[in-house]
């Protein structure tokens, strides 16, 4: 028997993951019905699940936690296009408390300054009572969390990103307590970052620096692939092949990065012949002091994800 899961707070994330995790699930389903024996990851990640997935780590039945109707009416819209386990998500509006009791595995995905509100509902404690929560929340530690929660809640944190939701997300996942359940626990995690793109493991201390880099990032990466769409429609290229070639180059070039190991100097050297046009177009990105102001929005964005678990000042 398979566990179930309930995404608390199903927003851009909530959904981001929940879609990854079905189209993952599909595509196992698939591909054991022409190679019945063999499982592995799809997508090379970082750190997979060993062996063949058990049951018992393998989502079966999914909810959807919302807080508004129009939401929960959009998001059927959205499940019933990923097939027949997407038709199977339940939807549910105002009834948090039904859908912890009912679920083995809690992903929570609601805003961080609703988490308060969300958890001190009548009834949600008990029902969280001996479960595996897993908050995605940014700059929420664990032990505000654990402070929410029954002791014997299991509190974890992932950091993913909205990339998840093609599966080639990057996810974050803070270091696992020991536990008798350790091994079930590190599957379960497993069989839903791993298999949505990579997942690492990571202190929590690094956390804060980890949701600005890949949890923020994909809007940082957006920026500049907007820009570099917009270089080439200033020397008259369409948009939309400008927006292609732009797209195509950096995923190449982020791909060469993680498939060769090879330094991104390396590569960028290899492109820039001397007295040639890159090197032009690196000294003007380096006169607009290009990789200070990117490296400093990483530090940036990290201070404030670390005021984001606090309370608001008056
Ligand atoms: N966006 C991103 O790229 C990333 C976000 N995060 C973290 O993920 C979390 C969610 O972000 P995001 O998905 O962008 O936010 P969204 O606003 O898109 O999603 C929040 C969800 O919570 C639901 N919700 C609100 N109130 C309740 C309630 N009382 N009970 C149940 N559900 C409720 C909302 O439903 P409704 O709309 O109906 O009110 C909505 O579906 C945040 O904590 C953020 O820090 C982490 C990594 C990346
Ligand atoms: O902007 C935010 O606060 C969230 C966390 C990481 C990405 N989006």
């Amino acid at each position: 028997m398979g566990y179930t899961l309930c995404v608390l707070g199903c927003g851009t994330m909530g959904v981001a993951v929940l879609s990854g995790v079905l189209t993952s699930l599909d595509a196992r389903a698939n591909q054991q019905l022409f190679a019945p024996a063999k499982w592995e990851s799809h997508t090379p990640g970082t750190v997979t699940p060993s062996g063949a997935p058990t049951d018992a780590s393998i989502p079966e039945r999914f909810i959807a936690c919302v807080g508004r109707e129009e939401s929960a009416k959009r998001l059927k819209g959205v499940f019933l296009s990923q097939g027949s386990l997407g038709s199977s998500v339940e939807i549910l509006v105002g009834r948090n408390v039904k859908a912890v009791q009912e679920a083995d595995v809690i992903l929570l995905c609601c805003k961080p300054q609703l988490a308060h509100t969300i958890l001190d509902e009548p009834g949600l404690k008990e029902a969280l009572d001996g479960k595996l929560l897993i908050s995605i929340l940014a700059g929420m530690t664990i032990s505000q969390l654990t402070a929410m929660v029954p002791s014997t809640t299991k509190v974890i944190r992932a950091m993913p990103n909205t990339p998840c939701k093609i599966r080639e997300g990057m996810t974050v996942v803070s270091t696992l307590p020991q536990s008798s359940s350790l091994e079930l626990d590190r599957s379960i995690i497993l069989n839903i970052f791993s298999t949505i793109g990579r997942c690492r493991f990571l202190d929590e201390k690094h956390f804060d620096a980890c949701t600005a880099l890949s949890g923020s990032g994909p809007a940082f990466a957006c920026i500049f692939l907007e820009a570099m769409a917009d270089g080439g429609v200033m020397m008259g290229l369409p948009r939309a092949e400008a927006l292609e070639l732009a797209a195509q180059t950096l995923q190449g070039a982020a791909r060469m990065t993680l498939q060769s190991g090879t330094h991104p100097a390396q590569l960028k050297d290899a492109v820039t012949t001397p007295g040639g046009c890159t090197i032009a177009g690196l000294l003007a990105l380096e006169d607009g002091r290009v990789r200070s102001t990117i490296a400093r929005a990483i530090q940036i964005a990290t201070e404030r994800a670390s005021e984001l678990g606090q309370p608001a000042k008056k």
